[in-house]
């Protein structure tokens, strides 16, 4: 098995055969719907909210809102209906999650897209709830995890998950790795590259990336979409608490299984820290699709796909030749 991370990898240049790069189209096509781009910022709470989720759905991203103000889900559901916009949510898998979709379904509320967000997602637990799902909104869009083998990914599509996302333990604020001994840290990229060999649905790659280049090489490794928390993080309207350190401004980014989120010191398995501040999400956004319109012009092509069929070499380490990221 080769094993490799974001870091390692350099895509190898096809001929140019565009005379811009904004001729380059960055769209995706996730389920019913097409976005801007293949990127979806994390479903945490210091990373989306209602407002942000609302603007990125009325300006064409694709957005999945946290779990982790259950009661906020429902207005939320009718307001974007209303609105006419997406409306993508995500649930657990505990008893009162199964009442909340029967709910759902009763109120004739039917998302969009629905996420099971769980830590370990190839289990009976999140199979279960696929079911449950399909069972009471079967025109949703379910995306599944998180997964980090092969195995996982049939299993979860077997039954009954139209995507799933890939990434156990690669995050900014995890604590997994080195809490478990157990994950696709250090060897995201080569997990998904596996994965995509089993998946016959798309795969969302969740977590790792640290630069815009790597949306591409996860591209490339077999994602349809790219989760994204730390580098969405530290913006004006993100909802982590703004912190000033000697007259420097910062932003908490914290994790979903961290002590801040959970209110306890149970099963932590995430951190918090402080990003510096980055101004506007939609600068970020601009930029991003920007170097993602470049990518598609080194990969020779007018569109994502291009992307898929680049050669690659493993470089081990020295892509940034002695550069910090
Ligand atoms: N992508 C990643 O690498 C990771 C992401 N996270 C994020 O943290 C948040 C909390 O996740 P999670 O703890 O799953 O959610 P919950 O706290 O909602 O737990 C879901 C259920 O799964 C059980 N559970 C959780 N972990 C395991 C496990 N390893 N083995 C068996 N049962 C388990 C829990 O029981 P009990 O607590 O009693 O065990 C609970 O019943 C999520 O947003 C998740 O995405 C967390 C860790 C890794
Ligand atoms: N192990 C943990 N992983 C977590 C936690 N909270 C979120 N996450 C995962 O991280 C990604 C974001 O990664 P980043 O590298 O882009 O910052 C997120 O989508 C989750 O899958 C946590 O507490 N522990």
């Amino acid at each position: 098995m080769k094993i490799f991370d974001y870091e390692d990898v350099q895509l190898i240049p096809n001929k140019c055969i565009v005379e811009s790069r904004s001729e380059c189209d960055t769209s995706v096509v996730l389920g019913k719907h097409t976005f801007k781009m293949p990127v979806v910022p994390a479903n945490m709470q210091t990373i989306v909210d209602e407002s942000i989720a609302e603007w990125l759905a009325s300006n064409g991203y694709f957005y999945i809102m946290h779990r982790f103000e259950e009661d906020k889900r429902i207005p939320f559901i009718k307001e974007m209906t209303e609105k006419n916009l997406i409306s993508s949510i995500s649930v657990g898998v505990k008893q009162n999650e199964y009442e909340f979709v029967e709910e759902l379904a009763a109120q004739g509320l039917i998302p969009d897209y629905v996420t099971i967000d769980i830590a370990h997602g190839h289990s009976n637990a999140v199979i279960n709830m696929i079911q449950h799902l399909k069972q009471f909104l079967p025109d949703t869009f379910v995306i599944a995890g998180n997964v980090g083998t092969p195995e996982a990914v049939r299993e979860l599509e077997n039954a009954g998950a139209d995507a799933t996302k890939v990434g156990i333990g690669p995050g900014k604020v995890c604590i997994t790795k080195i809490k478990t001994g157990f994950g696709t840290g250090g060897w995201q990229l080569a997990a998904l590259r596996r994965c995509s060999k089993a998946a016959r649905k798309p795969l969302i790659a969740d977590g790792g990336i640290r630069t815009h280049g790597d949306i591409a090489k996860s591209i490339r490794f077999g994602a349809t979409m790219v989760m994204i928390g730390s580098l969405f993080a530290g913006h004006e309207e993100s909802p982590g608490e703004t912190v000033v350190v000697d007259g420097v401004k910062f932003k908490e980014y914290f994790g979903s299984a961290s002590e801040f989120q959970k209110g306890e010191k149970k099963n932590v398995e995430g951190k918090k820290m402080l990003l510096p501040y980055k101004g506007a999400l939609v600068d970020t956004l601009t930029e991003m699709q920007q170097d993602l319109q470049s990518s598609i012009s080194y990969a020779g092509g007018k569109d994502i796909g291009a992307i898929r069929k680049v050669d690659y070499v493993i470089v081990k380490n020295s892509i940034f030749n002695g550069d910090s990221i």
